[in-house]
């Protein structure tokens, strides 16, 4: 999907996160003449885009700023961006658990603030973009939809308390993925097999089964049934996993999501 015209954009923080989704949007289109990173380390911000050390003390509103550090420096960008925002600027903001109401309290100039849980494939267009906005009008509304549909599947979620269990499922998702992908291939050694091929099947297994997965009108249980010959070895495997998976993956989100509920209390 193609990027819309946005209007000057400025990034405060360009590091991991805000910097896969802005490779994101210049590969789906954006002019990075458009676009201004505000970000301690050169090195990470893409060719084409003006490159600031730190905010410049006044200047022309931006049309959209989003907010790319982490939840512990908000207060330290906060003082230097607020009188940079305008009424009609929208403001993204990234920041893990970082509630509507504590933005509001430290930017109170612009209507539309809109918090966006993303995640690291936004980088290659397969992200999920989990959006809740406050004060967006519906010319805003599409605007954004529309950037962050660039990067990938966009999800709306009405209410705010269920960021933190969105960032904890798809903001810290693919992490939790990589580690699947890494196991895998070392169960895979473990048995014999020599490691680098063992990565390299245990890659593209996961990425086959997911593209398999998003191809089928079948779920994923009933594709994993059907993997499972009668009689045959997966069902073997599959029982030792479902003994512990589906508490072991509650577990993990469970504590991501708390983390999250601490770095709300944190920022409020
Ligand atoms: N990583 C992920 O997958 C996801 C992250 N997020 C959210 O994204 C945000 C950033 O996380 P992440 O990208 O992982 O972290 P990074 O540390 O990679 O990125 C933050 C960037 O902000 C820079 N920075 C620090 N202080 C300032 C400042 N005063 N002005 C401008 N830039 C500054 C940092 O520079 P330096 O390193 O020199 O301090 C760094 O490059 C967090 O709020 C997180 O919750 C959300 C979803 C997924
Ligand atoms: O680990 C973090 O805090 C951030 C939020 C989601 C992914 N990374």
């Amino acid at each position: 999907m193609a990027v819309p015209e946005t209007g000057p954009v400025l990034l405060v923080g360009c590091g991991n996160m805000a910097g896969s989704m802005l490779r994101g949007w210049l590969a789906a289109g954006l002019d990075p003449a458009q676009v201004t990173a505000v970000e301690p380390n050169a090195a990470s911000v893409p060719a084409g885009v003006t490159h600031l050390s730190m905010l410049p003390p006044d200047g022309a509103s931006p049309a959209i700023v989003m907010l790319g550090v982490k939840p512990q420096k908000l207060d330290e960008v906060a003082p230097a961006l607020a009188p940079l925002l305008a009424p009609e600027t929208i403001l993204l903001s990234i920041l893990a658990g970082t509630e509507l109401g504590s933005l509001r309290a430290r930017f109170p100039a612009p209507r539309a603030i809109v918090r966006v849980m993303p995640n690291m494939p936004a980088a290659i267009g397969r992200g999920v973009l989990a959006l809740h906005a406050d004060g967006l009008e519906p010319a805003g509304r599409e605007l954004v939809a529309a950037m962050m549909g660039a990067l990938g599947l966009v999800e709306w979620i009405g209410d705010e308390r269920l960021f933190d269990a969105v960032t904890a499922l798809s903001g810290s998702g693919p992490a939790f993925l990589f580690r699947f992908i890494d196991a895998l291939g070392k169960a895979g050694a473990a048995l014999g097999l020599p490691a680098d091929q063992a990565a390299r099947m245990a890659l593209a297994t996961v990425g086959g089964a997911a593209a398999l997965a998003e191809a089928s009108d079948a779920d994923p249980g009933t594709l994993a049934e059907r993997v499972a010959s009668p009689g045959g070895s997966t069902r073997k495997g599959l029982d030792v996993l479902d003994r512990t998976l589906d508490t072991l993956l509650e577990d993990t989100l469970v504590a991501a999501e708390r983390r999250n509920a601490e770095l709300a209390a944190e920022t409020r």
